[in-house]
């Protein structure tokens, strides 16, 4: 069996590698020429990389005519929501061409990989608060550029499926933390502060955004786990959540990362941490996806912001 990996080189992808190569799954990854090898030097005897920008739909033919996958899993994208309204352009562009140019290649070749297309909660934008916890049903009011590029994803998958019958399965992702998690994202931005700080190397202030939102978090762990089923028992043309099911404020995830410190800190509002419009709250509901795999999460909300900290402690060394 063999897999192909987009995006193989970040947070997901690197847990996702792990994971399948644990399995006994043959694992290609698709990095760029800038790429950074740092989450995944230590795989790469057991794994094959190749070069591949998807952005240019003949070096993905190309890729895609060597590789010949069985299990396809996207998760190259521009994932930060801010980086989305600095750069809407770049962030659609992106995200919608690479798909397009893979989902292209797929049917040019005549190949019949299954296709996990990584989708996002983000999608569920603006959620009233008796619409909590969501599910597929759920109306979509993006409100980052982000999210409609997820939307635009979402909705390619599914095209693809109805028009070529492509084994394409869809999940919504809600929030994903643990080890290796980029720094620009709050559990992760929360955890290096006091992680630098324990070690004397910046003032014991932790600036902070908006710690009203709510966010339904699972470990990344928990997550690949989740990819792996979700191709192995999903109905292709379906679109999956995958959640908790629980709701933490932000301000929860700043007090349980304060409660591991080892040191006294004074938390700061940073105005320019906070968005021009920040989704309020969003939680799961993934009785859709448990009825077809039988997950659940097994790592809880405080061991995995613990082994978050832990990182960035061994990181900072
Ligand atoms: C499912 C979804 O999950 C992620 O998107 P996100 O929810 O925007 O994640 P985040 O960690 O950047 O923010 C979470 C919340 O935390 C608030 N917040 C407060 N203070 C800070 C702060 O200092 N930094 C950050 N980044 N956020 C802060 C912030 O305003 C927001 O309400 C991506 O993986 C995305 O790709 C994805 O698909």
């Amino acid at each position: 069996m063999k897999a192909l990996i987009t995006g193989i080189t970040g947070f997901v992808g690197s847990h996702l590698a792990e994971h399948l190569l644990s399995q006994g799954i043959e694992v290609t990854g698709t990095i760029r020429s800038h790429s950074s090898l740092r989450h995944i030097r230590h795989l790469l005897p057991d794994m094959r990389l190749y070069e591949c920008e998807l952005m240019d739909p003949d070096a993905v033919e190309r890729m895609m005519t060597e590789v010949r996958p069985d299990l396809i899993f996207h998760l190259a994208a521009q994932s930060y929501v801010p980086l989305s309204w600095e750069s809407p352009a770049e962030t659609l562009t992106n995200n919608i061409m690479g798909q397009i140019h893979l989902l292209e290649a797929i049917r040019k070749l005549d190949l019949t990989p299954k296709v996990l297309i990584a989708c996002s909660s983000e999608e569920y934008g603006q959620v009233q608060e008796d619409e909590v916890p969501v599910t597929e049903m759920n109306p979509l009011r993006p409100i980052s550029p982000y999210a409609v590029s997820k939307i635009a994803q979402d909705y390619l998958g599914y095209q693809y499926y109805k028009t070529y019958n492509l084994h394409i399965v869809r999940t919504r992702t809600f929030n994903h933390s643990g080890p290796r998690r980029g720094e620009q994202f709050v559990t992760s931005n929360f955890a290096k502060q006091i992680a630098e700080i324990e070690k004397g190397f910046k003032p014991p202030v932790l600036y902070v955004g908006n710690l009203d939102a709510t966010r339904d978090f699972m470990d990344v762990r928990d997550v690949v786990r989740a990819y792996r089923m979700a191709l192995d028992y999903c109905q292709p043309g379906e679109i999956y959540n995958i959640a908790s099911g629980q709701g933490r404020e932000v301000r929860e995830v700043l007090q349980v990362l304060l409660g591991f410190s080892t040191v006294d800190i004074t938390v700061e509002e940073d105005k320019t941490r906070l968005r021009p419009s920040d989704v309020k709250v969003l939680v799961g509901d993934y009785t859709k996806f448990y009825r077809q795999t039988g997950w659940t999460p097994e790592i809880s909300f405080e061991q995995s912001l613990n082994d978050l900290l832990n990182y960035w402690r061994h990181e900072l060394a």
